[in-house]
């Protein structure tokens, strides 16, 4: 978990989604959709209601299977992945791509600790060799478990879950469950962390505690993160980078000063008619350069 492991040995960005279509039935999801995100960035895709952003997570994380079009992952060491071509355990297992869902799921009767700990059975399976002697006897699953439960306290530590550990993960407060959730993904090691609005339903002293965790995922672990969300406080405050959808498509690309200002995004915040996009983007313009005049004279 050191600040070292960050080092990157490429600079290829870590995610690539290239001329992404999702069809429906007669529904055009997602249309002909291209963005980037950058390793080590916090990437935010954000957009109205429908606009597809849940369908390209799902993308992503092969929850489905891409009408058209190609979803690029390239790990640390170099190492592509074709994602829209991977069952989703492998996306996680091998590609290195955790997420969690917009709907909190994790097993409410168990933990908190022992949450963590589920989340680390693959690695714990392998070390048992997948036989019930190496359960019972090799010495390298029980140095595995040690390291899983370290790797567990580590995590509960980084998202001030440590007093709440044997705790019935159930009984946590919702922020502390978001969070719980998010130390889960992290349990498994992921270089990319995909989360489906991890602020949604959080009062803003947790909706604070959320920014610092993610904040403190991408300094000490240099894990990339790509996140949707409808709360622009949190979008703005730790984005590097914001991606615009509506109705499927990108409509606007860039850093979250950039994209707050952009016009067409205001347009489809303010659910503007299509006929009327271009009326309103004058009238904004008009407002901005009004407001950029008054500040040169202050
Ligand atoms: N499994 C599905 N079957 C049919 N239509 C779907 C399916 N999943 C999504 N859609 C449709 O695709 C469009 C995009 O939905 P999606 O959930 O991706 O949007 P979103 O931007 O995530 O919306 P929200 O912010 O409300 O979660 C919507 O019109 C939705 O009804």
């Amino acid at each position: 978990m050191s600040a070292l492991e960050t080092n990157t040995m490429t600079n290829e960005p870590i995610l690539k989604v290239e001329h992404l279509s999702m069809r429906f039935g007669g529904l055009m999801a997602i249309n002909d959709l291209s963005f980037e995100a950058r390793r080590g960035d916090i990437t935010a895709l954000i957009g109205p209601n429908g606009a597809g952003k849940t369908t390209v997570f799902n993308c992503v994380t092969g929850f489905y299977k891409p009408t058209m079009g190609m979803v690029t992952m390239t790990q640390r060491s170099g190492k592509k992945f074709l994602l829209e071509r991977m069952p989703d355990f492998e996306i996680t297992r091998d590609a290195k791509v955790a997420r969690t869902f917009q709907n909190i799921r994790m097993f409410s009767g168990l933990t908190v600790l022992e949450n963590l700990l589920v989340a680390q059975h693959n690695m714990l399976m392998r070390a048992s060799g997948f036989t019930i002697l190496g359960l019972l006897g090799f010495a390298g699953y029980r140095r595995a478990t040690e390291q899983s439960i370290e790797i567990a306290k580590y995590w509960l530590e980084k998202a001030d879950l440590l007093s709440r550990a044997d705790d019935p993960a159930g009984d946590l407060p919702y922020g502390a469950q978001r969070r719980l959730e998010i130390a889960r993904a992290m349990c498994t090691g992921p270089e990319f962390l995909c989360l489906d609005e991890p602020a949604a339903g959080l009062n803003p002293r947790e909706s604070l505690a959320l920014n610092e965790l993610l904040r403190s995922i991408r300094q000490d672990t240099g894990t990339s993160i790509l996140l949707i969300e409808h709360d622009m406080s949190v979008v703005m405050e730790i984005s590097d980078h914001v991606i615009v959808l509506e109705y499927g498509q990108k409509i606007s690309d860039g850093t979250p000063e950039e994209v707050k200002n952009d016009p067409r995004v205001i347009a489809a915040y303010l659910g503007v008619e299509d006929e009327e996009v271009e009326e309103v983007i004058e009238e904004i313009e008009e407002i901005q350069e009004t407001e950029g005049g008054q500040g040169g004279k202050h």
